[in-house]
């Protein structure tokens, strides 16, 4: 047996679509001082202001989109899990960065494992954001910190740059393809501009100038938008697209602040204006189907493009747990070095 262990993280979800459920999710969410970075008095204002009207409209927007068995998210990172487990010698477990599983419960399993001594921190995001991955991170050396546990981490980077990551994501986008589009969109989780300025260890390269994400540079390592742009590009040419057959959007923007354009909205709109009928949309900052595919594309866009003139969006699921995802997902975990 092996001494290692495997957590896949994600974001996580509201623990039913109940108001005050949601709201509770979104409140330890928004409070991440990574993903509303400002000082806690200011953060406590602007999330209680927030959270005056949104759980309401987010828990009817979960409730439209939630299955029998719980929110797709968390279904579906489950039986990742569980087909993980199925292909590896070593425990697999599960973690939410928000709600449960939590990223406590995930280490305090692993840490009863006999044997276990290292965890393969295993972030399910394929660009780097700290509002994500860095948030998670932190969490989980807190816990071992609190718990005093025998456990090393050994984090697995954001996989925006691996060629198998590429290569499941156009095996699962061109069956869609061939079935006839006029434009595929590659709609991302957006960002606050200001969060890619203070990923940016340069502090001048990031935003600095608008093709500055198509240039490598130290910012690169870390620049939430450069991973963006470099699956789309990688995406693109391994589907043989055309560059007037394919376009870049960020969906998802919350509160008043810039966040990086174009915005998805706005990108539908433009397309339907030009005559594409028949819409593709690919979500690539999303390995799980959730609330932000299933619900802002899936539903949303979608309204949105038929009335602009638009004939049919179809959204392309995420890799799930399709198989193909699966095996990369396991050889990473037998690929990854062990810590010295
Ligand atoms: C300041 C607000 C937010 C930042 C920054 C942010 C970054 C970010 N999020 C994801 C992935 C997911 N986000 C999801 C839901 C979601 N995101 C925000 C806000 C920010 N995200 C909110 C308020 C919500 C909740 C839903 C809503 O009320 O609209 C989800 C889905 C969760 C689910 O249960 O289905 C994911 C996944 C990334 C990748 C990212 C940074 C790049
Ligand atoms: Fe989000
Ligand atoms: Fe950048």
């Amino acid at each position: 047996m092996s001494d290692r262990g495997v957590l896949l993280v994600n974001l996580g979800s509201p623990s039913s679509t109940q108001v005050a459920d949601v709201k509770r999710y979104l409140n330890q969410f928004l409070m991440d001082p990574y993903v509303v970075d400002l000082p806690w008095p200011l953060r406590r204002l602007l999330v209680s202001l927030i959270l005056a009207t949104r759980p309401k409209a987010s828990a009817h927007a979960y409730a439209s989109i939630w299955w029998d068995e719980g929110s797709p998210l968390v279904v579906i990172s489950r039986r990742v899990q569980q087909a993980l487990q199925q292909r590896l010698d070593m425990p697999v477990e599960l973690a939410m960065r928000y709600g449960e599983p939590s990223i406590e419960q995930g280490l305090l399993a692993l840490a009863q494992r006999p044997g276990v001594r290292e965890v393969l921190f295993m972030p399910q995001y394929p660009q780097h954001a700290d509002s994500t991955i860095t948030t998670s991170v932190e969490e989980a050396k807190r816990v071992i910190a609190k718990h005093g546990l025998d456990l090393k981490l050994n984090v697995v980077p954001a996989f925006y740059n691996r060629p198998e990551y590429i290569a499941a994501l156009a095996q699962s986008v061109q069956p869609y393809l061939a079935e006839g589009f006029d434009h595929l969109l590659l709609s991302y989780h957006g960002l606050p501009e200001r969060h890619l300025r203070k990923a940016d260890p340069t502090g001048s390269h990031c935003l600095a100038s608008g093709d500055c994400c198509e240039r490598a540079s130290a910012a690169t390592a870390t620049c939430y938008r450069a991973h963006c742009s470099h699956v789309s590009r990688e995406l693109a040419a391994a589907l043989g697209l055309e560059s007037a057959q394919w376009s870049q959007a960020f969906q998802s923007r919350l509160g008043r602040d810039k966040w990086i354009e174009p915005y998805t909205e706005a990108r539908i709109d433009e397309l339907a204006a030009q005559g594409v009928k028949r819409l593709l949309v690919a979500c690539p900052a999303f390995v799980a189907d959730c609330i932000e595919t299933l619900e802002e594309i899936g539903d949303r866009a979608r309204e949105q493009f038929i009335a602009a003139g638009g004939e049919e969006l179809v959204l392309i699921p995420c890799l799930n747990d399709q198989p193909q995802w699966i095996d990369v997902l396991a050889d990473w975990a037998r690929e990854t070095p062990a810590l010295a």
